[in-house]
């Protein structure tokens, strides 16, 4: 590996056009996405509002009708001459930034908009059962009025239940209840030759169940998820610890406060997240579920975050690096969807002035814009300047490896703020495509039980330091390096990020067994598309649209080079 040490040096950049469309893209997104963002917004709203008036019963009746209607559609295809089978979801639709390119050639698509309802939330099983385009914002808008809760709930409102169980889904609390994936009870699977089955963890469908995960919807259709809900209360004690020193001391800084040292489960948080703002600076969160009398007690600090006018979530907390720690408590729900309104730190790229008090004030209600939106307005040239010269990836990395992943991003691509977010990754009966590293018990590291490793996910999200100082940045050359970094060290990439994998290392970085044994058992190869098919950077060339359609036996994973 190259010595993280020596800063790379890096030729001087000419801007080009595409550097001005980025730069005065706020034109567009104030005059057209904004106020387009807003109407699409109330409307669905509007949609969840009817939906939720429905009786339980009607709603139960609909979803049965529209699976029978998936069914119907699968059978209609025509191996000798359909293409392989995906979701009819446009690609500028869904939430991630691949290009969807197996959208844009030979394919046939099942329609599976009608799957938007909360079908049950059952208090006393504590599970909800949602068809799978019900999203965070119309969850958490169900649920928390209940004070009941997902176990976790991935922050950006338009997040899919179907997307997130069939690609990898992460919030704050994942330290104790695992990726999205993790906390899902059942799953209701139309499988490739049109048989509906229920896949629990331990019932005859428990390999489907466990396949599920990563698997971008490559085994079968979701068509409903029982997911575990958790009680809650109505606000989050949040506490902002800053932390100053070299990147290393800042690692360990998070996972003490993931992890506390003496191992006393009592002072585990229900919330971990950490933001590092520079090379030597980070703010650490720990947040803790806080009744509505103990928030409202005299001298204590209430920060309903979620109001338009209020700082970005992100540039709010840097502030403890100045203040020192403090506490406040957030309203519950305005937490979960506190980094909704900038995107992340994304949103200050694209609304320059979007973070000022003057503009939250006038405008910060019509904040954010939809990211479909975004995506359909952007042309080729504004996406493949974030492919060439930004940075939109995460780093699933054992929790121990924090500080090299830090360092290793540092000298790589100098992009900050970057986002820490722990996760249990457990041991399970088989190898799925993400698993723990071999041995990982016997260790006993921080924040590792014997059932689960503690990993941390690495958000790299932001413009590279290099190309505000007007260097050339190459995204492709250093997403490889990033992947390289991540496969040997046991880490992963989530597949809704641009990928440089071929398909050898695709399978280094995944497991393939489990996945290949579902693939065969449940039908899918011949019928629905692979998952490296899926997840391949590229427009695709009919001879691989081709190879893909033939591919019938053929294991996923290429040949030993
Ligand atoms: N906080 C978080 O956890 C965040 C997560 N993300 C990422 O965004 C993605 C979710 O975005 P979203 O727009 O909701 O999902 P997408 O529409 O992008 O779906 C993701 C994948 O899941 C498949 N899929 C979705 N629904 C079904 C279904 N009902 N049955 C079978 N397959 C299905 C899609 O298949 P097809 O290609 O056929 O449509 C696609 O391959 C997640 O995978 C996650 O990686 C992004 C930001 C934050
Ligand atoms: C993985 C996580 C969060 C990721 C977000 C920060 C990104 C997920 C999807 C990203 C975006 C999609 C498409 C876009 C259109 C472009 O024209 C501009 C950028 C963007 C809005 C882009 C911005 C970042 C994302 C929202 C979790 C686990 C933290």
């Amino acid at each position: 590996m190259a010595d993280l040490q020596t800063p790379l040096v890096r030729p001087k950049r000419k801007k080009v056009l595409v550097d001005y469309l980025v730069q005065f893209r706020w034109i567009l997104v104030i005059f057209v996405v904004l106020p387009a963002s807003a109407l699409i917004y109330f409307n669905i709203y509007l949609g969840d509002m009817w939906s939720a008036m429905k009786s339980e019963k009607k709603r139960q009746k609909e979803h049965e009708d529209n699976v029978q209607k998936v069914v119907k559609r699968l059978k209609q295809r025509n191996p000798k001459k359909d293409g392989l089978v995906c979701t009819a979801r446009k690609p500028w639709i869904a939430v991630g930034m691949r290009n969807v390119d197996y959208k844009r050639v030979r394919h046939f698509e099942v329609d599976l908009s009608a799957f938007r309802n909360i079908l049950e939330i059952d208090a006393e099983r504590m599970v909800a059962k949602v068809e799978p385009l019900v999203n965070m914002g119309q969850i958490s808008r169900a649920t928390c009025p209940m004070n009941l809760s997902l176990a976790v709930v991935a922050e950006l409102d338009d997040l899919t239940v179907g997307g997130l169980i069939n690609g990898y889904g992460i919030e704050g609390s994942s330290h104790i209840y695992g990726l999205f994936s993790d906390t899902v009870v059942a799953l209701e699977i139309v499988l490739a030759d049109g048989r509906v089955v229920r896949a629990t963890k331990d019932n005859e469908y428990s390999d489907l169940f466990s396949g599920v995960p990563w698997s971008q919807g490559t085994l079968g259709f979701l068509v409903s998820a029982e997911i575990k809900l958790i009680p809650i209360k109505e606000y989050m004690r949040l506490t902002y610890t800053p932390v100053k020193g070299p990147l290393k001391e800042v690692a360990q800084a998070y996972a003490d406060a993931v992890a506390p040292r003496d191992g006393d489960p009592a002072k585990v948080p229900d919330f971990v997240e950490g933001m590092v703002y520079s090379a030597t600076e980070g703010v650490m969160m720990t947040g803790v579920y806080a009744s509505k009398e103990e928030a409202k007690k005299k001298g204590n600090k209430i920060n309903s975050v979620g109001w338009w006018f209020k700082p970005w979530f992100y540039q709010h907390a840097q502030t403890a690096l100045k203040r020192g720690e403090f506490v406040e408590y957030i309203p519950t729900r305005e937490y979960y969807h506190r980094h909704t309104r900038c995107l992340y730190w994304e949103g200050k790229l694209i609304l320059p002035f979007g973070d000022q008090f003057w503009f939250r004030f006038l405008f910060g209600w019509l904040m954010p814009p939809k990211v479909s939106l975004l995506k359909a307005t952007q042309g080729d040239a504004i996406r493949n300047y974030y492919h060439d010269n930004h940075v939109i990836q995460d780093m699933l990395v054992p929790l121990y490896k924090v500080g090299d992943a830090l360092e290793f991003v540092h000298h790589e691509m100098e992009v900050y703020p970057l986002w820490l977010c722990p996760h249990r990754l457990f041991k399970l009966p088989v190898k799925t495509m993400i698993y723990p590293e071999p041995g990982f018990e016997h260790q006993q590291r921080q924040g590792d039980t014997s059932y689960a490793q503690m990993f941390t996910d690495v958000g790299v999200y932001y413009t590279p330091a290099c190309i505000f100082r007007g260097e050339e940045f190459d995204g492709a050359e250093s997403v490889k390096r990033l992947e390289q970094w991540l496969i040997e060290n046991h880490s992963y990439q989530p597949q809704y990020a641009v990928t440089e994998l071929n398909e050898k290392d695709f399978w280094r970085m995944f497991d393939a067994s489990h996945y290949e044994h579902c693939r065969h058992k449940y039908g899918a190869v011949g019928t629905f598309m692979s998952v490296y098919y899926k997840s391949k950077k590229g427009r695709k060339s009919e001879k691989e649209v081709q190879e893909a359609e033939a591919a019938i036996l053929e294991p996923a994973y290429a040949d030993e080079a």
